[in-house]
Order: structure tokens, then C-alpha cells, then sequence
């Protein structure tokens, strides 16, 4: 792939209003933009999606910046690659840190594509020409997820997905479905909850979930079975499955009847398409999950729920969801519920340099 040059933007950007789960709120985000350039000056996008601290996971923007800089560049410097999928291969000598490879391996496959002069999406075997839109309301009381939810639904949001925890789910819950019986809803609990919760969980079947997200602990697919059997809303693993490993074994001990794909959480699009390829393969239906990110990871996830088996509307919302303005042009909409996949090279968004320039904190560069 004859990279010339790595580009490191570390950008960062107010949200809308605050993220707000049982772990803290989220108020300002904090990203890492990766560009790498070939000879020709043709050139790759990724985005590190580590938050500042380590509350969803144990990275970090500081932590993937180490390992980017210090690990993954050299790693590509001294192995010259032909083609994505062998960077994913070569960053598997390297233990986790999956949001840092992520970074890097997605610019790779944004770069190849356009190498190729393919969209992303037909890179990756995408059959979508649009992807349904789901929205997460992420706040503190109900009277709050009410108001979020009528106006995510008038602009056009196919699924509500809510936070819940054991301070906030079956009134909560009970409140919602009084206005909204039919809603498609899903609650994730980001590991609130123990198996000493069953019976609070058990109650919440009443509510038909499409799911309920990551009930227990973020590292255990051991107990997640034990529920799954006691419950009848289907389990949904987030945090459980970093590897398609993870995912092979939650699928063949019970642990989960669906599958939330990141492609930081899980290393890439590489494997973000091997866990999907089997899932598929089993009728086992994927959807894709979101990290509050900025453009350039949300075209990525774009990309990948073009992909057939991601039968569910995913946490792919609009760049006005969290951000006044993206670092992207076009920014990503959402018509009637559903975002338009492009067939542009790549991932067929570009850069908005005015907005990267406003948002930009440091930048470093690297050449081969
Ligand atoms: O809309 C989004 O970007 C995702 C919202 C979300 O639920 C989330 C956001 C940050 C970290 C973890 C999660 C999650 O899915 O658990
Ligand atoms: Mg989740």
C-alpha cells in the first residue's frame, strides 16, 4: 500500500447536551483523527474512539496515542503491507488496545478503497444502499427521555435505545410504554446489574424489548447464560465481546441471542466482519453500535451495517445528534429514518478542515 505519511489529529468538541449512564456523563469528546497518505498523495481516514478516561473500556486517548506512536506505526514501518486485513493480522502480535488498532486498520481500509476506487461499502461486500437509523437517549429521568424521544421520533429514528439501571428501569420503563406501546425499544444497562438482580430483570420481560443491552458484568459471558435462560427478552452483548473469539463462545454457550459490533471495541473492520460473517451464517442478526464519535468513525460504521446481516437498526444517528457541527461534509442525515450509504471511493465523506482546524488541540505526523 506504499504509505508515505501518518497524520495524528487529537481534536476535541462540546457535545449538545450531556451523555448521562449510571458510569458518568459525557460532556466533551475527545478524538483522535488518523490520515495516512500514499506516495501518490492519495490518502486514508480513521477515527480512535478511547474516551479521555476509562469508564466504557480501559483505553484511553492517551493510552491509544502511546500505542499508535510507539507501537503500531513502527510495527507498520518495519512490515510493509498489501492490503488491509494484513495490518489487522500483524497487530494481533500486539495484546488489545483495540480502539488504538481500530484507528489505524480503518484509515487502512479507507486508504485501499481508494487505491481501488471502490466505496467502502462494496470493499467490505456491503449489499445496503441505505441503513435504518436508531437513536440512545441518555439522560436521568423520564419526564427528559420522554421530551428526547418524541422529538428523535419526529425526525425520523426507526428504534429508541435507553439507559437503564436499577435506580431507573421499570418505572422508567412503565412511563414510556404508557406513551409509546408499540415503539421498538431496546435498553442498554452497560453492567448495572448482578445475578442477584434477576428478579428485577425478570420483570422488565413485560416491557417486549427488542433487547436488553450488556445486563451484567462487562468482562462475563459465564453468567449472561445463566440470565439469558431465566429471562425472555433476548440478551444483547456489548462489552462482553472484544474479539470474534468472544463472540463464538458467548453464541455457543447461550450467552446472547444478538450481537452490538463496534469496530474500535472489537480491533477493526477486519474482525468487525468475521464476527458479523458468522453471526450471519447462524441467523444470529448484528447490529452496530456507536461511540459518540465524530464523522469519520460514524462513516466506517456506516460502511459495515451496509453489510447483510446487520438486520437491526443500529446506534448510527445523525452528525446533529451530538455535534453542532461535524468534522465531516457532508454531514450524515438521516431521511425518513434510514442514512444513505455512499458509493463515493472509500468512505465518501471528507474532511471539513474549517471545523478540524476550530476543534484541534495537537497534531503530530509520522513518515515512512
Ligand atoms: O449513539 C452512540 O454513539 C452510542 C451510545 C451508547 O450507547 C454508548 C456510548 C458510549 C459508550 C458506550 C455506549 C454503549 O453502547 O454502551
Ligand atoms: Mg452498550
Amino acid at each position: 500500500m506504499k504509505i508515505a505519511q501518518v497524520e495524528l489529529y487529537i481534536v476535541q468538541m462540546p457535545l449538545k447536551s450531556p451523555f448521562l449512564t449510571h458510569l458518568g456523563a459525557v460532556a466533551h469528546r475527545e478524538g483522535i483523527i488518523v490520515k495516512i497518505m500514499d506516495q501518490d498523495g492519495c490518502f486514508g481516514l480513521g477515527e480512535g474512539v478511547a474516551f479521555s478516561t476509562p469508564w466504557y473500556t480501559e483505553e484511553t486517548v492517551a493510552t491509544s496515542l502511546h500505542m499508535i506512536t510507539d507501537i503500531l506505526i513502527p510495527l507498520l514501518k518495519k512490515n510493509p503491507i498489501q492490503q488491509p486485513e494484513e495490518a489487522a493480522l500483524l497487530f494481533k502480535s500486539i495484546r488489545r488496545n483495540h480502539m488504538a488498532k481500530a484507528a489505524v486498520e480503518t484509515a487502512l481500509w479507507d486508504l485501499y478503497a481508494k487505491q481501488n476506487s471502490s466505496s467502502l461499502s462494496a470493499l467490505l461486500n456491503g449489499t445496503r444502499q441505505v441503513i435504518a437509523s436508531g437513536v440512545v437517549v441518555a439522560t436521568d429521568s423520564a419526564v427528559n427521555a420522554l421530551k428526547q424521544i418524541e422529538q428523535y421520533l419526529e425526525e425520523g429514528y426507526q428504534r429508541i435505545k435507553v439507559k437503564i439501571n436499577p435506580q431507573q428501569d421499570y418505572s422508567f420503563l412503565a412511563e414510556i410504554r404508557k406513551v409509546y406501546p408499540k415503539l421498538p425499544i431496546m435498553a442498554d444497562a452497560n453492567s448495572a446489574y448482578t445475578l442477584k438482580d434477576i428478579e428485577r430483570l425478570k420483570a422488565l420481560d413485560e416491557f417486549n424489548l427488542l433487547m436488553i443491552e450488556q445486563p451484567l458484568a462487562h468482562d462475563d459471558i459465564i453468567e449472561h447464560a445463566v440470565l439469558q435462560k431465566e429471562i425472555r427478552t433476548p440478551i444483547c452483548l456489548d462489552e462482553s465481546i472484544v474479539s470474534f473469539d468472544d463472540a463464538r463462545k458467548a453464541i455457543e454457550l447461550g450467552s446472547c441471542q444478538v450481537i452490538n459490533i463496534k469496530v474500535g471495541r472489537v480491533g477493526g473492520l477486519y474482525e468487525a466482519k468475521q464476527i458479523h460473517d458468522y453471526c450471519f451464517a447462524r441467523q444470529i442478526p448484528v447490529w452496530c453500535g456507536g461511540m459518540i464519535e465524530f464523522g469519520i468513525s460514524r462513516a466506517h460504521n456506516i460502511a459495515l451495517a451496509s453489510l447483510p446481516g446487520f438486520t437491526i437498526p443500529g446506534d448510527i444517528s445523525a452528525s446533529n445528534r451530538f455535534w453542532e457541527e461535524d468534522i465531516i461534509l457532508p454531514e450524515v442525515q438521516v431521511k425518513g429514518g434510514f442514512i444513505k450509504v455512499p458509493d463515493e471511493p472509500g468512505i465518501g465523506f471528507s474532511l471539513n478542515e474549517k471545523r478540524l482546524k476550530e476543534t484541534l488541540l495537537s497534531t503530530r505526523t509520522f513518515r515512512f
